[in-house]
This record gives structure tokens, C-alpha cells and sequence, in this order.
């Protein structure tokens, strides 16, 4: 037998996974890594962090590993997306990692607009700017961090940096490098064009391969530190999003995917870079050479739900924090609730709108209040459900996976609310499935993704639409609509007091 490994460097924690060549998982070990969050707003990282619980993660699979070490072939990555990390000439962290929900760069995306202008932005990275991408936060610290700035002499992402510290390779893939808004991303080539209106040095940018892409063996010492052999082929990996696709085995025309992490995406795969959706979702090149996928992107999606758990149940894990949701009725009896907790992105991109309750009663219990955070985050994932149906995509079934996929209540209200069947896998780790696939390939164990899409990827179960459900939560996806624009002056106003 042999093994590959998938490494999900997520923003709630990094997740391993061991796979056999048979796409069973062997071993999973998750070490989190708190968010650092200085002001309203912003949102860092410590990238030592995500070395130090990547070792240590790799260290305890290969301790509670029963066969031989020497048979692990391959390792890939899976990445939060668009964090910058800078790095100075010697390949040191030049500071914390300005995360994809650290939203302080509304003025600079105004400045790419004036600079770059919208319409030719669209055409070369078919995406608008917006504040989680990474071309904002290179200008944000090139204007208020100079001499910082002035040290750099490249930038990565955050699963790029983790694979430079474990071979001491640098470089970016596609499927990342179209969330930076500096990728052309149909001729897959960094646009000089973009960072010279913007006085950005195109040598920061780092060479460019594909996801399957051989990188390197890992360096001695971290083969020493964890257990793993120095014959471990390195694969390039990808951006969360695109190996999730993967993962899920939305690797062809007419599949749809549901991805609930801190984040959550609704993401449909794209043969081509033909078909234009004018920025209203996003659109990357996936980890699948050659093909992309569409996405929108509700900004806290388990992260309204940990927030939530963490202010008013600390210390609770999530199965009893979620006991007796089942109980309640669809629409929480009359409360609902808007994700906005640290701004939005579909179909909203507004980085000041905040959530809301609305409807609270004095008869509302704790549970009622839980209920409300799920259906709210599945309504705005749902947002992105209708944006595709009304562009003529079909959306037959929808594949959930992350950590909102653990949850059977959850799962039944996405199918009532999507009014699709949801398939849950047999492993919710899509994303370091993904990865692992990604490694797969790469060892040539199987000649496509989708031959190893096959193998790898088993539908656990599937959650009917319920009929009397649907047209209950249609009428109140309705309601929930009309939250939005009836609150963006109050929160506009409400800003200068955060
Ligand atoms: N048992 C559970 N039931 C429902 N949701 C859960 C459960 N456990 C975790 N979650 C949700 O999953 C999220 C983390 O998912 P994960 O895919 O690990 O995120 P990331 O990749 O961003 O680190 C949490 O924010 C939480 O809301
Ligand atoms: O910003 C995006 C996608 O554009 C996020 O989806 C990040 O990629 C973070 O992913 P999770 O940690 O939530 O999986």
C-alpha cells in the first residue's frame, strides 16, 4: 500500500490528512491557530503559527502511523485564500499575514479602480477589487508600512509560504494566484500592465506552476522533526476553494458545491474563461489544469456560527452547543439573522454592512437563536444559489462539504433552503481531500483527477428537499433579502462607534 498526504491550511486550523492509494483516510489530525483581530476590521496571522501546528499536526500522523513511513509517496497543500505574506530577501516573514477577511483596504480598492479602471480590471482578472484579495493589501502596506514595504522582495500566499518553509521552493499556483488580482488569469501570466499603474514591483511577484506541479523533496530537518522520509515528493497544491472543487469531484460541467469553513462558498465548475458573470461572482482558475470554476463567497459563514458559540457558550463543543436545533421550527418561530459579523461579499460586497436579529421575542430560547445563525448563513449562501440559477446555470444537487457539513440538522436545512438534494461524502475534509488528489496525480498513481475522483470520493448521504419546508423558507429567504438594504444606512452610521 501507499500513502499521499493532504495538508488544509485553513483559517480556523490546518487539518492533515493520510490517504491510501485506494482514496481511504488512514489518519486526520487538526491543530488550530486563534485569528489575530487588532481592531474592527482587521484580521492577521502568525505564518510561524501555521508551520509550528503543521509540524506538529505531520508529527502525530506519522506517530500513530501502522505502516512504513518509506511508503508515503506524495504531499500536497490546500490554502486559505489572498493572505499576504511578505517576505524580505534572507526569505523572513516581514510581517503578520493580512488575512482574506481583513477588510481595511476599501480605500485602496477605490485607488486600483482609479487606477486600473474597472471595466479593464474585469477583462484581465475577471474578478472586481475587492478588500479580502491580496493586490489591496500590498497597497495598504506600501502606504502605511513604507519602510517595511521597501524590505520585501517577494510576496506568497498562505499555503505557498507553509511549502516554502517544508522545501525551501518558492513559488505560487494558478489557482491561487488569481485571488491576488495581479494574474491575467486566461493567459495565466502576472500582469506587468496592473502593477505598473500601481507602482508595484513586478519581481515581488514569485514563478507561477500548476497545482500538480512537482516542487521538491522536503528539507532534512523537517523529515527529522516529523517522522516523514526525505523521499516525500512535494506537489504544489492550491488555493481552499479550488481543491475542495477537486475533492468534491467538481471536476466537470453541471456539478455545484457548498463549502461551509470560516468562510463559506457556493462554487460551480467552468470549462472555460468564455462565459462573463461582470464581477458579480467570483471567477478563478481552478486546480484542474486548464478549466475554472465561479464562486460567491459569504465572508462569515462557521465563523458566525463559532462566534456565536464562542460569546455565548464558551467552552462547548459543537454537539451540544447545537443539541435541540432539530427541534425548532423553519424560521427560528420569526428570528432572523444576517452573517454580516465582519462585513460581506455575495452578493453585497460591502465591507461595512454588519448582522443582525431581527425578530427577537421573549419566548426565544437559546436553541431558537442557533437555528436562526444556520438558516441566516444558508440564506446568504443561497444568494449565490439564485445568482447561478438566474445566469441559466443548473443546479440539480449540491456537494457540502467542510465543517458545516458535520452537522445533519445543517445539511437538512441546506437542502430545504437550496431546494436541492445535498450529498454529504464520507469524509467532509473536501478541501485536504483535494490536496491529497493533487498529490495522487502528481505520483502518477492515476492518469486524471477525474480517474481519481472515482477512487477517492464516496457519497455518504443525501438530504431530500423537504416539501412542506421549501415553501417556508422561500417566503422567508424573501424576508431575509429585504434585510440587507434596510440596513445599510443604520450600519454606515453605526461605524464610527466599532
Ligand atoms: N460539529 C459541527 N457542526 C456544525 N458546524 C461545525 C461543527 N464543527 C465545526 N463546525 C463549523 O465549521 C467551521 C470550521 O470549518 P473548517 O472547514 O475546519 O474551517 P477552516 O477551513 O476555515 O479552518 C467552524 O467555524 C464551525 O462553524
Ligand atoms: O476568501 C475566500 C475565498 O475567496 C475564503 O474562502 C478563503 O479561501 C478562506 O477559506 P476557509 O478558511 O473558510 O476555508
Amino acid at each position: 500500500m501507499k500513502y499521499v498526504i493532504g495538508v488544509d491550511l485553513g483559517t480556523s486550523a490546518v487539518k492533515v490528512l493520510l490517504l491510501s492509494n485506494t482514496g481511504e483516510v488512514c489518519r486526520e489530525v487538526s491543530k488550530a491557530y486563534p485569528l489575530i483581530q487588532e481592531k474592527a476590521g482587521y484580521s492577521e496571522q502568525d505564518p510561524e503559527e501555521w508551520v509550528e501546528k503543521t509540524k506538529e499536526a505531520l508529527k502525530e500522523i506519522l506517530a500513530g502511523f501502522k505502516g512504513s513511513p518509506a511508503d508515503i509517496e506524495g504531499l500536497s497543500f490546500s490554502g486559505q485564500m489572498h493572505g499576504l505574506v511578505l517576505l524580505d530577501k534572507q526569505g523572513n516573514v516581514l510581517r503578520n499575514a493580512i488575512l482574506w477577511n481583513d477588510t481595511r483596504t476599501t480605500k485602496q480598492c477605490e485607488e486600483i479602480y482609479s487606477m486600473v479602471g474597472k471595466e479593464r480590471l474585469l477583462e484581465i482578472t475577471k474578478n472586481p477589487a475587492l478588500e479580502g484579495f491580496t493586490l489591496p493589501k500590498l497597497l495598504w502596506v506600501k502606504e502605511h508600512e513604507r519602510e517595511l514595504f521597501e524590505k520585501a522582495s517577494t510576496f506568497l500566499l498562505p499555503k505557498d509560504y507553509l511549502r516554502y518553509r517544508l522545501t525551501g521552493k518558492i513559488h505560487m499556483d494558478y489557482s491561487d494566484a488569481a485571488g491576488t488580482l495581479l494574474l491575467d488569469i486566461r493567459n495565466k501570466v502576472w500582469r506587468k500592465e496592473i502593477c505598473d499603474l500601481l507602482q508595484i514591483d513586478l519581481s515581488l511577484c514569485p514563478p507561477l506552476i500548476e497545482s500538480h506541479d512537482f516542487v521538491g523533496t522536503i528539507l532534512p530537518d523537517i523529515a527529522e522533526q516529523t517522522g516523514l522520509p526525505e523521499t516525500v515528493k512535494v506537489f504544489a497544491g492550491g488555493a481552499d476553494n479550488a481543491c475542495a472543487a477537486i475533492g468534491s469531484g467538481v471536476v466537470k460541467n453541471g456539478s455545484t458545491l457548498c463549502s461551509i469553513g470560516t468562510s463559506g462558498v457556493v462554487l460551480s465548475y467552468e470549462e472555460d474563461g468564455s462565459l462573463d458573470y461582470q464581477g458579480k461572482v467570483h471567477f478563478f482558475n481552478h486546480g484542474k489544469a486548464g478549466a475554472f470554476y465561479t464562486m460567491g463567497v459569504t465572508l462569515a459563514a462557521g465563523f458566525s456560527l463559532s462566534w456565536f458559540k464562542d460569546t455565548f457558550a464558551k467552552g462547548e463543543d459543537f454537539e451540544s452547543f447545537l443539541e435541540g436545533v432539530e427541534t425548532v421550527p423553519p424560521g427560528a418561530k420569526g428570528l432572523l439573522f444576517t452573517p454580516y459579523i465582519v462585513g460581506e461579499r455575495t452578493p453585497h460586497a460591502d465591507a461595512n454592512i454588519r448582522g443582525s436579529f431581527i425578530g427577537i421575542d421573549s419566548s426565544h430560547e437559546r436553541k431558537d437563536f442557533i437555528r436562526a445563525v444556520l438558516e441566516g448563513i444558508t440564506f446568504s449562501l443561497n444568494e449565490t444559489v439564485e445568482l447561478f440559477r438566474d445566469q441559466g446555470k443548473e443546479v440539480h444537487s449540491i456537494i457540502s462539504v467542510g465543517g458545516g457539513a458535520k452537522n445533519d440538522t445543517w445539511l437538512q436545512i441546506q437542502a430545504d433552503i437550496f431546494n436541492a438534494p445535498v450529498h454529504k461524502l464520507s469524509s467532509e475534509q473536501g478541501p485536504g481531500i483535494g490536496a491529497a488528489m493533487l498529490a495522487a496525480l502528481g505520483c502518477g498513481w492515476y492518469s486524471s483527477l477525474e480517474k481519481c475522483a472515482e477512487a477517492f470520493i464516496k457519497v455518504e448521504k443525501t438530504y431530500q428537499p423537504n416539501k412542506k419546508n421549501v415553501p417556508i423558507y422561500r417566503d422567508i429567504f424573501q424576508l431575509y433579502q429585504a434585510i440587507y438594504p434596510n440596513t445599510k444606512d443604520i450600519n454606515n452610521q453605526l461605524f464610527g462607534y466599532r
